[in-house]
């Protein structure tokens, strides 16, 4: 497949770039790409943000982060980056960024401008950034790229808005909104384990599976955060964009190649065969002080308001109407403040036919997107030796263990700021994948939102979340093996020498 790639003199500009996301994720990533060969050392990086910093502050600020490298790799790439401080709503700053890319390009005798720019901002000001970089800084000559954060709206209309402002700004070509979890490495390997694999492909419908799960687990609470996070919730912040995202990867059909068109094809061809979201069929919680009193509720962080509804744990019950996944149940779970943090997909299959075995398991393929990427096939097998018994036994592929440590599993990050310095889209949201997806959305968050709603159910920091959600998922067709959780298999016998 062929894109169109940035070369070796290109520039990056970081806007954003004093804040929280620039810190934790941007920088690094670029750090990780350029340690890892995959970014010159001609590139010229930039920061831009309203605060007065002193460039090495800057750069203590942005390296502190950074992962791996020796300290030459660290101080070889800080000389590429430099830091600008200028307003975002008027042209002052855009003009002293202007001019000192194209000094960087005139240096370079770069002949066709190549310009990144990444806004890492509140989505209040990327209109203004977006206008203020067509107007100042935009390369009528060159290529352009922009790569957006979420969240792209907050329901269908802003989010429609959102498109209209930017639309005539900057084509969809060149535009990129993220959404990391099409980052993940174990998220990218999804197409290829379900069309690369007849295993897989071939049973990949209702005719063999039972039921679809999501799961996101998150063991932290919003740490402080609760004020930003009452008005978003969780489905708003990991369901309608990353949860989706994972879904639709799952149960699109096979695209007719790897092209990023094409593959976005099939992901809106699939989100518009989903069901409307059906408020009797989910699942609020809100999470409570731990059973122990160390760990805060979330009505307990003072920027919260007491009475808030916020939902901060939800499981949805999905459905799909086509030939491929009629009737099959699809939950997608999400939840911060649980017992632990864990991202993953569980696919359990029909059951076999009785008639010879009593009692015999589901299989159940499971694909751990993080931590620790993994994926697990329960098979039922014979007990090894004399044994006449069955058991749930695996095919396991753990990363960790079967994989040496010298492959580069790059962060999402570092995953998506390289395809788009290469041109590659597939890995980021089209507008009308975006439009369908807030369709989908929106009234459900209206709902949840609105006086109708139920009041969440409270479940204790550091639970499994809320009380109902056994229920909710054998009602949605997932049956937990061994009457709870799945025992991992035997590897030694029980009782040595016992027949
Ligand atoms: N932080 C994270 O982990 C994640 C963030 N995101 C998304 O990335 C984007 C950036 O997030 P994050 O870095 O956390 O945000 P910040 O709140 O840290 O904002 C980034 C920078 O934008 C400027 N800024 C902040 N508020 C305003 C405002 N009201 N008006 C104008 N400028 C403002 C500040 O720079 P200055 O004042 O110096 O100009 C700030 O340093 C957001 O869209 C967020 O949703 C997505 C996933 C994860
Ligand atoms: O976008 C977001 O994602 C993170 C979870 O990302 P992960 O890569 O750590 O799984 C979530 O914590 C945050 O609330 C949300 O805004």
């Amino acid at each position: 497949m062929s894109f169109d790639p940035f070369g070796s003199t290109a520039t990056i500009v970081v806007f954003g770039a004093s804040g929280d996301l620039a810190k934790k994720k941007t920088f690094p990533a670029l750090f990780g790409l350029f340690r890892e060969g995959h970014l010159s050392s001609d590139v010229k990086i930039i920061g831009y943000a309203r605060s007065h910093l002193e460039e090495d502050d800057f750069k203590k600020r942005i390296s502190a982060n950074f992962k791996g490298g020796n300290p030459e790799t660290v101080e070889q790439f800080l000389k590429l980056t430099s830091y600008i401080s200028g307003p975002y709503d008027t042209d002052e700053g855009y003009q002293t960024l202007l001019k000192s890319i194209e000094d960087y390009e005139a240096a370079n005798n770069v002949s066709t401008p190549e310009r990144l720019f990444y806004l890492a901002l509140p989505p209040s000001v990327f209109t203004t950034v977006a206008s203020q970089l067509k107007k100042n800084v935009y390369s009528e000559t060159g290529k352009t790229r922009i790569i957006v954060e979420k969240p792209f709206g907050h329901d269908l209309e802003s989010s429609r808005q959102l498109q209209k402002d930017l639309s005539p700004l900057f084509t969809e070509e060149e535009l990129y909104r993220i959404d990391h979890y099409l980052g993940k490495e174990m998220v990218k390997n999804l197409l290829v384990l379900r069309f690369g694999n007849e295993l897989f492909n071939g049973v990949w419908n209702k005719n063999h599976i039972k039921s679809i799960q999501i799961s996101f687990k998150e063991a932290f609470g919003t740490d402080g955060r609760g004020g930003y996070f009452d008005s978003i919730g969780i489905v708003r912040d990991v369901m309608q964009n990353h949860l989706l995202q994972v879904l639709t990867l799952l149960t699109m059909d096979r695209p007719v190649s790897f092209d990023p068109e094409a593959v976005r094809d099939e992901k809106v061809k699939i989100l518009k065969a989903f069901d409307a979201l059906d408020p009797e069929d989910i699942l609020l919680g809100q999470y409570g002080k731990s059973e122990d009193g160390s760990k805060p509720g979330y009505l307990d962080d003072s920027t919260v308001p007491k009475d808030s509804k916020c939902v901060t744990y939800a499981a949805l019950g999905i459905k799909i109407h086509n030939e491929r996944w009629e009737g099959v149940p699809i939950v997608m779970r999400a939840g911060k403040a649980l017992d632990e943090s864990k991202v993953e997909i569980r696919i359990q299959f029909k059951p076999v036919a009785r008639g010879m075995f009593k009692e015999i398991q589901r299989n159940e393929l499971v694909i751990r997107v993080q931590p620790n990427e993994s994926i697990y096939l329960k098979i039922n097998s014979k007990i090894p030796g004399i044994s006449t018994e069955t058991s749930l036994t695996d095919l396991d592929l753990t990363y960790s263990t079967r994989y040496s440590k010298d492959f580069w599993i790059p962060e999402a990050y570092e995953a998506l700021i390289r395809d788009c310095y290469l041109g590659n889209h597939s890995n980021f949201v089209r507008d009308d994948e975006l439009d369908v997806s807030w369709k989908l959305f929106t009234p459900l968050l209206q709902y949840i939102e609105s006086d109708k709603s139920p009041q969440p159910e409270v479940y204790a920091y550091g639970s499994k979340g809320p009380k109902g959600l056994r229920e909710f998922l054998n009602k949605h067709d997932y049956i937990f093996a061994d009457e709870g959780t799945y025992q991992w298999p035997l590897t030694t016998p029980k009782v040595k020498g016992k027949i």
